[in-house]
């Protein structure tokens, strides 16, 4: 496909989530119907149509309207790309532009839209961050890097990187967490090297890495919120640890044994009701679902379609998932909380009223993690009966 047919590729699939769909489904619909199209060109449609989705706002403002054409106009014009290059008509391309589209208008002043985010959003992000909001808004703007896990009882740091580079993928130690590293080439290549398929690494966030890695060692563990099992296997790494892994929605952890498997470690699943029977636990992580607010360079849907009322109900569903943890917890055991999400009421403010509803209880390790180029944004803290 040329740049230009990409760029139509795009437009269209922006005109299927403008009628509905979310992305991911409306990207599969076009890969499906368009079996032409090689990995390279659906990767840069994909891009396109993220690159958008992150920066949607100023897009708008740049192609003076938020139909799928202009959003893709407003976009290029901010990337600096030749527009009549693109807009050529020739072949799948899109038409060329008409006057009033080539006139571009100033930079945007208002915060929201320099910032890319819901009005609403503004406050909640300078309440949360203070002088930080900036920084992290307009990190949000950007594609996140990919980071890997090295997983330790299969492979060193060093082993795992030499392994990688030999299909391709190019890494650096990441400086959050002795595990993690950072993909500096060859991204796409991940999937189908041997370091990934052997279990030698799996895709994760490194400031995720490293809210595992903060946790106490050994003991009878406890993974709340299990999900996909991302942390569930990074905290099996540890030999001296007997990991359980819970969802309220089990069939999200449906990949979690095959993965096992694969790196090599043991996790055994527990369903609600056999939780009480299996307490106390000395260690229990509850990454709680949350706006998700800190991974959205990856996931930027949810920048668009988070509401007050829906992060006021993930507020009560964090205290809930605290409060049902912390039953199952032994006398000096280490209650986790995690999200990642950089809003202070879901974190600092969920923390504070854990310990008002339970006496006799303190926060003994918090910590923040900043969107960046080292991981995610993410918080996490520990809670500890008094003894
Ligand atoms: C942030 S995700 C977990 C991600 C996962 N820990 C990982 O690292 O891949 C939150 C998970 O919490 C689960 N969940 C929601 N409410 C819950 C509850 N009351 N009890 C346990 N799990 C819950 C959701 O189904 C979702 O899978």
């Amino acid at each position: 496909m040329t740049p230009g047919a990409r760029v139509a590729a795009a437009i269209e699939v922006l005109q299927e989530m403008a009628e509905g769909l979310a992305a991911e489904q409306a990207l599969t619909r076009w890969a499906r119907r368009s079996r032409f199209a090689g990995s390279k060109d659906r990767a840069a449609i994909r891009d396109h149509v993220f690159d958008v989705l992150r920066c949607k706002r100023t897009a708008a403002h740049y192609g003076r309207g938020d139909s799928p054409r202009a959003l893709m106009i407003g976009l290029l014009q901010t990337q600096g790309a030749d527009l009549a290059a693109l807009f050529s008509g020739e072949g799948h391309a899109p038409l060329p532009l008409v006057p009033h589209e080539l006139d571009f208008p100033a930079p945007p002043t208002d915060e929201a839209t320099v910032w890319n985010m819901p009005d609403w959003l503004v406050p909640h992000l300078k309440d949360s961050l203070g002088e930080g909001a900036a920084q992290a808004a307009i990190a949000l703007q950007s594609r996140a890097p990919v980071f890997l896990r090295v997983n330790t009882p299969k492979a060193t740091r060093s082993e795992a990187m030499e392994t990688l580079s030999e299909a391709g993928v190019v890494t650096e130690p990441n400086p959050l967490c002795d595990t993690a590293l950072t993909v500096t080439e060859g991204a796409r290549k991940i999937r189908n090297s041997s370091g990934y398929q052997d279990g030698l690494v799996e895709l994760q966030d490194a400031a995720s890495q490293a809210v595992v890695a903060a946790l106490p060692t050994g003991g009878r563990v406890l993974d709340y919120c299990a999900g996909g099992g991302g942390k569930a296997l990074a905290l099996a790494m540890d030999a001296e640890r007997k990991v359980f892994a819970h969802d309220i929605d089990p069939r999200r952890m449906a990949d979690l044994q095959p993965r096992a498997k694969r790196a090599d470690v043991k996790i055994t699943q527990l369903n609600t009701g056999d939780l009480e029977g299996a307490a106390p636990f000395d260690t229990i992580l509850c990454d709680a679902p949350c706006s998700g607010s800190g991974s959205w360079r990856r996931a930027a849907e949810g920048k668009w379609t988070l509401t007050e009322a829906r992060l006021a109900e993930l507020t009560t569903v964090q205290d809930a998932i605290l409060d049902q943890a912390a039953a199952l917890l032994a006398a000096k055991g280490t209650l986790a909380y995690a999200t990642c999400s950089v809003f202070r009421c879901e974190n600092e403010d969920r923390v504070a009223a854990f310990l008002d509803r339970h006496q006799g209880w303190k926060c003994t390790y918090q910590r923040r993690f900043d969107i960046g180029p080292e991981g995610d944004g993410f918080f996490t803290a520990h809670l500890k009966r008094e003894s």
